[in-house]
């Protein structure tokens, strides 16, 4: 079926679809119970037991139903799952029948647009060779020797954003809000990756695109209720519709780039994620593609998902790292002290992946700074793919189709696993020989679990790594005189810090 000439990888990609669908099946039997939940009122459903944070309402609603429980919102059914052992059930164990997506109202918005592509495809055939075909192109470019090309390009931008912030100025004191520039910075990383083209960190055009991007995470914020009354709408049709401008400006601006390299393809090319996504593509039996639904432009489709996805949650994250540093002096210092003992005081040489080991304090800062935050507290909506009985001891009957939302905060904020939750510890983090604990960092989802988790989770983690310790070791950060930084959240399918302005000073 594939031709082995591109490393043994493609082999992998349809046996990997051969045993996914061997994944054990859990139906519906005798003693499967409905899922319990909050009784909700005509029309409405039990909206009105939500606040604008959905995420801190469903931790309250699992106290009084447990950690599964069903709710409407309008006259649709939703099955939310709360913490770890439920999550790790449905995601992970009984991965298939939790993997698909609902067919919401903005699903539509997007067929008319961009499509789908992988992130919002539900679990099908055509899903699962899309998604192998894109992860083992991530795979490529965040592994053996291409690890030194990925840290050479996040440090060419983190050094770019650097200079931009300091204005050539080496004794740099200045007020600046860093969000925009942060962006397009981390945009540009990404970009360099997929296309290898990057933009200035002033570029109209891709500052443009960017302001638009709130229009889409206010649509993929679980808490949209417009996708689940269509007719507030008429009330509201301001969120559909920069929802639509964005993805039609996201359309225009990819789309010289996907022709240009359909065009200039060449066989077995691996200049960027695209090539070699259009080379994995080459070497697929054509016959196979045709039958799931697939072309070589439609692959290519899936780099909007990564562009849009690496050009926000990235950028995010590191904001809400700068807001800790702000409201923790004291965590700063001890984050500047130990990068000063391992990089140089005076003589200084700049941070590369290989010093992770030796840099626990800011690896642990940057682990409580995913849990504290949960940037993406609630996924994007899953749905179930065939009628199942959720295992693990729940025994909860649950009808094919139905809507399933996953709160990722809900793991973050569990009290025996991470004590007093609401405050910032990176310690937790750390052993007491000041060593860092991977049995502690890996109880975080901050980037989901199985067959939906984030397929940029190297890359993403590449990139808070070298962004953070590089800017840390370069500035000092504090808040302007006069005024706080919140640590308040927005609201939306990823959660901000409202970080407005930033005194950076060098170090
Ligand atoms: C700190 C940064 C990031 C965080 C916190 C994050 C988090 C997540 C989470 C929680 C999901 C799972 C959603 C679900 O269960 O529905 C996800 C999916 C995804 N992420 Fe990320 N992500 C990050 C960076 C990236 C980057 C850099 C890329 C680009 C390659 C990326 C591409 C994707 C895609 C394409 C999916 C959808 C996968 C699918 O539906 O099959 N993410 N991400």
């Amino acid at each position: 079926m594939l031709r082995s000439s591109v490393g043994g990888g493609q082999v992998e990609i349809v046996e990997t679809v051969k045993t996914e669908q061997q994944t054990v099946s859990h139906t519906t039997h005798g003693g499967a119970r409905p899922v319990p939940g909050p009784r909700g009122i005509p029309i409405f459903g039990n909206i009105f037991q939500l606040d604008d944070k959905i995420h801190e309402s469903f931790m309250k609603l699992a106290e009084v139903y447990g950690d599964v429980f069903q709710i409407k919102i309008a006259s649709r059914k939703i099955v939310v799952l709360n913490g770890t052992k439920a999550i790790h059930q449905a995601l992970v164990r009984q991965s298939t029948d939790f993997a698909g997506r609902p067919d919401l109202p903005s699903m539509s918005v997007m067929d008319e647009t961009t499509g789908r592509a992988l992130t919002f495809t539900t679990h099908c055939e055509r899903w699962r060779l899309h998604r192998k075909i894109s992860e083992r192109a991530l795979r490529h470019f965040t592994s053996g020797r291409q690890v030194e090309t990925l840290q050479s390009k996040v440090m060419f931008e983190v050094q770019n954003l650097i200079d931009f912030w300091s204005n050539n100025n080496e004794d740099v004191d200045v007020v600046l809000d860093p969000e925009r520039t942060l962006q397009l910075s981390a945009s540009n990383v990404i970009a360099s990756f997929l296309f290898s083209k990057r933009r200035e960190l002033d570029d109209p055009e891709l500052l443009s695109l960017l302001n638009l991007q709130r229009g889409f995470s206010d649509v993929f914020s679980t808490a949209n209720m417009v996708d689940f009354m269509p007719w507030l709408l008429h009330l509201a049709p301001k969120v559909f519709n920069n929802f639509r401008s964005y993805l039609n400006q996201f359309k225009s601006f990819f789309d010289d780039t996907i022709q240009e390299h359909l065009e200039a393809h060449a066989p077995d090319a691996d200049g960027d994620i695209m090539d070699y996504m259009l080379t994995l593509t080459d070497h697929i039996d054509q016959e196979e593609l045709r039958r799931v639904g697939l072309n070589h432009r439609e692959v290519l489709a899936a780099t909007y998902d990564f562009f849009g996805a690496g050009s926000d949650t990235v950028p995010a994250t590191l904001m809400w790292l700068l807001s800790y540093m702000v409201t923790h002096p004291d965590i700063q210092e001890a984050v500047h002290r130990e990068l000063d003992s391992v990089l140089g005081d005076d003589n200084r040489r700049t941070p590369h992946l290989n010093d992770r080991d030796c840099l626990p304090l800011t690896e642990a800062v940057i682990a409580e700074a995913q849990r504290h935050a949960s940037v993406i507290a609630l996924t994007i909506p899953h749905s179930t793919t065939r009628d199942t009985v959720l295992g693990g001891g729940y025994d909860f009957e649950i009808a094919k189709d139905t809507i399933v939302f996953v709160n990722l905060h809900s793991v973050h904020y569990n009290r025996t696993v991470f004590p007093e939750p609401d405050k910032f510890i990176p310690q937790r983090f750390l052993h007491e020989d000041g060593s860092i604990n991977r049995e502690m960092t890996s109880q975080l989802v901050a980037f989901g679990a199985g067959r939906r988790r984030c397929i940029g989770s190297e890359i993403a983690k590449v990139e808070l790594f070298l962004y953070f310790s590089t800017l840390m070791q370069t500035f000092r950060f504090s808040c302007p005189e006069g005024e706080t930084v919140s640590l308040q959240g927005t609201s939306g399918l990823v959660s901000k810090p409202v970080l407005k302005s930033l005194r950076i000073k060098r170090r």
